[in-house]
């Protein structure tokens, strides 16, 4: 099938490789020329495991092509995977939509299915129709199918041939028997349903995946008080199928492009609708108090954090991404520099996008060992895996004092035990140890 993708973000980009990979023939449109001429290189212009290899393999094979030309005349299918950002009043922003649905209307030659990849309130999909019906040729019939994306960024194209379900929306049989021949091939289970349904479905998911991240956070806080250990709670918990063991790693609250802007719209379409969303007022609520929980431990841990020097470790929201959009590290170092801290952070990959989101004031280290040399306390922020395996010895021999808080919980407190450091992570308890004479002494 000949298809366009308007928009080459980590969505857009993402579908249209590995649908070229199914053997479709996939031309990505976006109006970001540097952006373009990157991708038609073979580049990516994103971090994304397996990515720039498929990206490869399948502009060599004919099958995959980038262009900055808004013509969509060969087209059988046309998605629209463009941004939906969140507005100051937390609705979402669909400028870009109703472009790419005008530049669709002004360019169709024949009948045509539009998919929206693009997460989108409630009712957008008949919009997007309404919208490219009245600008297109009267003779014109445009089908409309909501196809939400469930992927994940760090494991975007695992996710697309690995996901749980598909799920199209449409209004006719039409629109639903093409989309099942477009996917066939990545052999996941299909789900189908009305428009406004699937529209609603991203929603829910993402604001429940977002409850399940509050809600242990909040046991994780109750842990911290009790003297209860968090994980071992997520795991006794997690063994009740009922509950599944997923997403209830307690941290520093849900970040990323998705979680925070989709659980705000979902409180605005409620709202827009006559229903108060008071749950998920409180999962984000409750997430933007975790955010904070860093600062306030090694306040309690050294006092005044003025003129302290302190280590962030990951800087993305999540690791195996460069994304830093609605990281914890951005609301983090402001608060650190706000406070008088010389703050220093290092990530293996997003120091170049963390440049331009985090406060000028921030000194960005290439390095582990530079980051932490010298350094009052170590704030974990991304468990990257190269943070993960961090030997503890390190903290020990490079850190003025070797205070070390850890936001993800990526030590076990059986081996934090056998070395001279203050550990603080969520949910579980402080070890505080120090050598006297030639033995470690545990508080
Ligand atoms: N990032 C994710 O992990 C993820 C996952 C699922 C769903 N989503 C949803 O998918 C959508 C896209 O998200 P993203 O993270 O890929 O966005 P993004 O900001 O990374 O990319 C959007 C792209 O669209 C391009 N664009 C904007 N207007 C255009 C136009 N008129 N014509 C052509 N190109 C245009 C931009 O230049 C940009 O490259 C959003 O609605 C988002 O909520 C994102
Ligand atoms: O147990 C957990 C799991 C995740 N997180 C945090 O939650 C955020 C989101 O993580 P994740 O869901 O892995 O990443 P995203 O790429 O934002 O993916 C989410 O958002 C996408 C955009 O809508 C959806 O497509 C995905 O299904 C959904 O998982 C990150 O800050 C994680 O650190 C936790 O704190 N604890």
């Amino acid at each position: 099938m000949r298809i366009s993708v308007i928009g080459t973000g980590y969505v857009g980009l993402v579908t249209g490789v590995s649908l070229a990979e199914i053997g479709h023939h996939i031309t990505c449109i976006d109006i970001d020329e540097a952006k373009v001429a990157m991708m038609a290189s073979g580049i990516s212009p994103i971090y994304e495991p397996e990515l720039e290899h498929l990206m490869e393999k399948n502009i060599q094979s004919g099958h995959l092509s980038f262009t900055t030309e808004l013509h969509f005349s060969s087209a059988d299918v046309i998605y629209i995977a463009v941004g939906t950002p969140q507005l100051p009043d937390g609705t979402s922003d669909l400028q870009y939509i109703e472009q790419a649905s005008q530049v669709i209307a002004r360019s169709l030659t024949k009948d045509t299915i539009v998919v929206t990849k693009s997460t989108v309130p409630v009712g957008t999909n008949h919009w997007i129709k309404t919208l490219i019906e009245e600008a297109a040729p009267e003779e014109i019939k445009v089908t409309i199918v909501s196809n939400p994306e469930f992927l994940r960024e760090g494991s975007a194209v695992y996710d697309t041939f690995n996901g749980d379900r598909i799920v199209i929306g449409t209004e006719n049989n039409q629109g639903r028997e093409i989309l099942d021949d477009i996917n066939a091939s990545f052999g996941l289970p299909i789900y189908h349903t009305d428009l406004k349904s699937a529209e609603m479905i991203k929603y829910a998911s993402n604001a429940f995946l977002a409850t399940k991240i509050s809600f242990i956070n909040e046991i994780s806080a109750i842990c911290e008080k009790v003297g209860a250990n968090v994980e071992d709670v997520a795991l006794g918990m997690g063994k009740d199928n009922r509950i599944g063991d997923k997403f209830l790693n307690a941290g520093i609250g849900y970040g990323g492009s998705c979680f925070p802007k989709d659980t705000n719209a979902l409180v605005q379409i409620a709202g827009n609708n006559e229903h108060d969303f008071k749950l998920l007022k409180s999962v984000i609520e409750v997430n933007n108090s975790q955010r904070m929980k860093l600062v306030e431990r090694a306040r309690e841990a050294v006092g005044d954090l003025s003129g302290k020097r302190i280590s962030l470790l990951g800087l993305s929201f999540k690791p195996n991404t460069d994304d830093m959009r609605e990281a914890a590290s951005i609301p983090i170092a402001q608060e650190l520099v706000n406070q008088g801290a010389d703050v220093v952070g290092y990530d293996p990959i997003a120091i170049p996008n963390a440049r331009s989101f985090l406060p000028e004031e921030v000194q960005f280290k290439e390095t582990i060992e530079e980051t932490l040399r010298g350094a009052d306390v170590a704030l974990i922020i991304t468990e990257w895996e190269v943070i993960k395996s961090i030997d503890l010895i390190t903290y020990t021999t490079l850190m003025t004092s070797p205070i070390v808080i850890d936001g993800r919980n990526c030590y076990s407190l059986d081996e934090v035990r056998r070395h001279p450091i203050h550990y603080i992570s969520i949910g579980r308890p402080e070890v505080q140890n120090r050598f006297v004479g030639n033995s470690l002494n545990t508080r």
